[in-house]
């Protein structure tokens, strides 16, 4: 059955591949009888189609980067096209006498049009831009010797290179550089998202990364894929997850009640900031605990709020949560901003507790240094734990094999909670099922003090009202993830990356919202 392109783009965002699972994706389509000359053609017409949107003016000089496999095929096939177009093309082909065959016929068939093969990679010096076609998802060795030197030799000029599916010399799947990897400028996709492309390690390579869909058949997508373990995040899917719109008849306490714990003398900003991000997440009440000497501080910046006041030390730090704070009293509770590490009978209290919970910064070094992750499993409810890299090393010291995706799904199965591991690309996981969201979209504005405590209190207020909505909890922690990145990217827009202060962030939750609805 057809369905429409905008439903297949959207379905086609969210997968994520191996390099293994789109070579059996790759095997099925030929063997269905799709020819694989016939796949190159379409995708390097795709490529070139890009390109010549992007540089429309026919003096525009290509320098073409050709390896041995199909990666350097598609980059072949390109060349010839831009050369048929009357563009300046010149082809580096390091590997010229290890072509596959295919690649092969492209190169002999280059040659014959007298598009130049040229020896040195210094004779690329005098391009505008550069296309990187030495490697694609059959990368399977470090690059050594000379491939490594022509590498590095292009990254250390200001030509914009624009690689064919990945960055050549990155792992497809780890995102790891094998040896050195070209630094692209922008990276086309081909077909399905790699994982690279959500390990944070690899960004610094992929430049802008744009997903060219060739139209491999989703019947086959979904045959090799089952049930997807890893999904990238997309707009359409959080869109649809908001706690929006509202019902008709709907009153505050409908809209949930959340309890953020948060602050201490030292820290009393934390539980400004947590505050008014759950403010904006448009919770029906909030309820701000905090040492008792913060009270008027907290009021007055978030006068809508009911304040508690704790009972604190001689440091300021709250003691503990007097009987009259009645847990079931609210629908979700985030804790941990600014509480300072000696705020350890209150977390255990929290942790009692049998309502849905985020914990955060000092909640979680708690956690590590004092009451351990057993409470985690058995609660009836979900906890979600939102650490930094620094926070999940102190939480799981002895988890280091494998990559941040596969790390964030082995904490979140040990520990019985759900795990959001931060960074340039969340990684959230469900510990029953394993699974793991990634973001794809998010900006460096938010790498400052303060960001976290806004996700804090935009999760809590989003769990409050999502767990009467019935959104599941890993829905509702990927759709926090997703509005606070987005949020970061519509300031950022305006202001920089260095305009992007936790205030300014909070304050541009609603913003942002907006600018994400008006979009088709
Ligand atoms: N999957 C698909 O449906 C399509 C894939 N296409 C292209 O095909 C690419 C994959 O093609 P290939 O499987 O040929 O793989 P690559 O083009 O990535 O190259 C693999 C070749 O490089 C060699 N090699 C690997 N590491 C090396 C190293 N360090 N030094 C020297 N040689 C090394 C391998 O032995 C193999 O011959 C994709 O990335 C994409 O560009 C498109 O042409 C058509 C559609
Ligand atoms: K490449």
């Amino acid at each position: 059955m057809a369905i429409a392109p905008s439903e297949r783009s959207a379905h086609l965002e969210q997968f994520v591949v191996t390099a293994k699972q789109m070579r059996a994706i790759e095997s099925r389509v030929f063997q269905a009888g799709m020819p694989v000359a016939a796949l190159m053609e379409k995708v390097a017409g795709l490529i070139t189609q890009r390109l010549l949107e992007q540089w429309p003016d026919r003096t525009t000089g290509f320098g073409i980067i050709v390896g041995p496999g199909h990666n350097g095929g598609d980059a072949l096939v390109v060349a010839r096209e831009l050369h048929f177009r009357g563009y300046g093309v010149k082809v580096l082909c390091p590997l010229l006498s290890k072509l596959k065959d295919l690649t092969d016929s492209h190169a002999h068939y280059a040659v014959s049009l007298g598009i130049p093969f040229v020896a040195a990679t210094d004779d690329l010096a005098d391009c505008d831009v550069l296309l990187d076609g030495l490697f694609g998802f059959g990368l399977t060795r470090s690059l050594t010797n000379d491939l490594a030197a022509l590498v590095n030799t292009i990254n250390q000029w200001s030509i914009p290179v624009i690689s064919i599916d990945i960055a050549s010399g990155l792992h497809t799947d780890t995102g790891e550089v094998l040896g050195t990897a070209v630094r692209a400028s922008q990276t086309l996709c081909l077909g399905l998202w790699k994982r690279a492309f959500l390990q944070e390690v690899a960004l610094d390579w992929l430049g802008e990364a744009e997903l060219v869909d060739f139209g491999l058949p989703l019947a086959d997508i979904q045959a090799v894929i089952g049930e997807p373990q890893e999904v990238r995040i997309t707009d359409q899917a959080m869109i649809a997850a908001l706690p929006l719109p509202r019902a008709a008849n709907t009153h505050k306490y409908k809209q949930g009640h959340l309890l953020v714990i948060a602050g201490s003398q030292q820290y009393p900003g934390a539980a400004i900031m947590t505050a008014l991000a759950a403010r904006a997440s448009g919770v029906g009440m909030l309820t701000v605990a905090v040492p008792a000497t913060l009270q008027p501080l907290v009021s007055a910046q978030v006068p809508d709020a009911l304040v508690l006041r704790l009972p604190e030390n001689d440091a300021g730090v709250m003691t503990h949560l007097p009987d009259a704070v009645d847990g079931s009293r609210y629908t979700a509770i985030a804790f941990g901003p600014g509480v300072t590490p000696n705020a350890v009978d209150v977390a255990r209290r929290v942790m009692e507790s049998d309502r849905p919970l985020v914990i955060d910064a000092d909640g979680l070094n708690i956690l590590a240094s004092d009451l351990g992750l057993d409470g985690l499993a058995n609660r009836s409810d979900p906890a979600i734990l939102t650490p930094h890299l620094g926070e999940f090393r102190r939480l799981f010291p002895d988890i280091d094999a494998g990559d941040r995706i596969e790390q964030v799904r082995t904490a979140a199965q040990r520990c019985g909670a759900i795990v959001l591991l931060k960074g340039a690309r969340v990684a959230i996981a469900d510990p029953q099922s394993g699974h793991v969201w990634l973001n794809p979209s998010s900006t460096s504005a938010l790498a400052r003090g303060g960001s976290g405590d806004i996700l804090t209190g935009l999760l809590g207020g989003l769990l409050a009202q999502g767990t009467l909505r019935g959104t599941s909890p890993t829905t509702i922690t990927q759709n926090a993830v997703w509005w606070h990145a987005q949020a970061g990217r519509y300031a950022a827009r305006d202001r920089t990356e260095l305009g992007v202060d936790a205030i300014t962030l909070a304050n541009t939750l609603i913003p942002a919202l907006q600018w994400k609805l008006a979009l088709p």
